[in-house]
């Protein structure tokens, strides 16, 4: 009915198909809607071990092909219908976000980046206002297992499987940009292209690393990773679903329209020269605004980095000894340089460490709020079952919530 949102609705009809139900006569493959395509590794340490390509094609906007060996992929099964309506949004925020004008982005030309994402209107703290499924996930462990060839071939397979081959071949592979050129020219002379040489340059340039399924992964989101620019204080973070097999984009803080959409590629916090060196890994030299920052400027924005890390290590050092107050003061101090550098995920895993280490209940009533407001903590009822008490036992290691913390870093 008018203005009433049905959340089945939005899901990909495909989504809502029960996709586990094998059906031999015409998904003898069933859950994957392909025969897996294997290739066994050669290498002494890992001889024997097969990685295959498992595509469910009809899972998500453009389907799924993993990378896996068959025990991994048959626990990945049960995540083929992790939906990102159902990991990162309540009816009401998918309502906000679905119903009205439409998506608050767009993409447009910037100058020097090529192409990259502005809100089209004002996008509120902590909201999340973009989700994607991953289409490719490749297992680490393959890259060492198989030869570069035979990781391409699975690549190319892995690809060609989904729904929109097109789509992701037509990523931007800048990553080798130089490689890149001296693979053109070997091409010439011998002209015969490699095969999944494409699919793997769009893998590192766009992928990012974290567990998928439970596998220490390399995804692609491909409505995400593709557009969106990187920068050293960004306006906007990455959240992942506890499978891994989702991923948002949620705001740091308001962003006005017009503003770029801006995610850091690298972990937050880290001085210009570390940063800029990183950086390089993807085939870009930085222009964000902080990189942009006239000398002066940037050197106390590096000075406060540097002070901000050694005090996150101090106020562990003193709560270990029991000097609680004195930790407390120090992360006091410390909140405030944090603030002037606008990283508030560094707040957040301040606050964390302190509510950990001194159980002070104002701290930990911050870092819960904090934490929820991040995402973290999930959507709705989840998020409100929430107490104190609950996030101080599940601060030890940080348990399944904490395995999202790391997870922003492409790689
Ligand atoms: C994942 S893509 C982002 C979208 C890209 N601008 C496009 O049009 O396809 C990453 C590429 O964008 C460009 N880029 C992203 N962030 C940048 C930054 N902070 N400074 C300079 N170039 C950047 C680089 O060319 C990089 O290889």
């Amino acid at each position: 009915s008018v203005g009433v949102i049905d959340i089945d609705e939005l899901l990909q009809p495909n989504l809502a198909q029960p996709l586990l139900t094998p059906d031999p006569q015409h998904r003898p493959h069933a859950p994957w809607s392909h025969k897996p395509h294997c290739t066994t590794s050669t290498r002494l340490a890992t001889l024997g071990q097969r990685y295959c390509v498992y595509t469910a094609n009809t899972t998500g906007p453009h389907g799924i092909s993993f990378v896996f060996t068959p025990s991994s992929a048959r626990l990945a099964t049960k995540y083929l219908d992790d939906n990102p309506l159902d990991s990162f949004l309540t009816r009401d925020e998918a309502e906000n976000l679905f119903l009205g004008d439409g998506p608050p982005w767009k993409i447009i030309d910037v100058p020097g980046k090529d192409k990259g994402v502005v809100a089209t209107r004002k996008i509120k703290q902590y909201e999340t206002f973009m989700m994607d499924q991953a289409a490719v996930v490749v297992d680490m462990d393959a890259e060492k297992a198989l030869s570069a060839e035979e990781n391409q071939k699975l690549l190319k397979v892995a690809v060609d499987r989904l729904l929109v081959p097109a789509m992701i071949r037509d990523m931007s592979g800048k990553h080798n940009r130089l490689e890149e050129d001296a693979r053109k020219k070997k091409a010439d002379h011998e002209d015969d292209e490699e095969e999944g040489k494409l699919e793997e340059d769009i893998m590192k340039t766009n992928a990012y690393g974290g567990t998928v399924a439970d596998v220490s992964s390399r995804a692609l989101y491909p409505l995400i990773s593709q557009r969106i620019n990187h920068a050293c204080n960004p306006n906007s973070f990455v959240l992942f679903s506890r499978a891994g097999v989702s991923m948002a984009i949620k705001a740091y803080r308001d962003i006005q329209p017009g503003e770029e959409i801006t995610v850091s590629y690298l972990l937050l916090g880290q001085p210009f020269t570390e940063r800029q060196h990183l950086i390089k890994r993807w085939g870009f030299a930085c222009t964000c605004d902080l990189c942009s920052l006239p000398d002066k400027e940037r050197q106390a924005s590096d000075l406060r980095r540097t002070m901000i890390a050694r005090a996150e290590e101090k106020i562990v050092e003193l709560a270990n000894k029991g000097e609680i107050h004195e930790a407390i003061r120090l992360a006091e101090e410390s909140v405030e340089m944090i603030r002037e550098e606008d990283s508030y995920v560094m707040l957040a895993m301040l606050y964390r460490e302190i509510a950990h280490r001194t159980k002070a209940e104002e701290y930990g009533q911050k870092a819960l709020e904090l934490l929820g407001n991040l995402g973290f903590l999930g959507v709705g009822e989840e998020r409100d079952a929430w107490t104190l008490g609950m996030l101080m036992r599940n601060m030890e290691g940080f348990g399944g919530v904490g395995s999202r913390w790391g997870k922003g870093k492409r790689q």
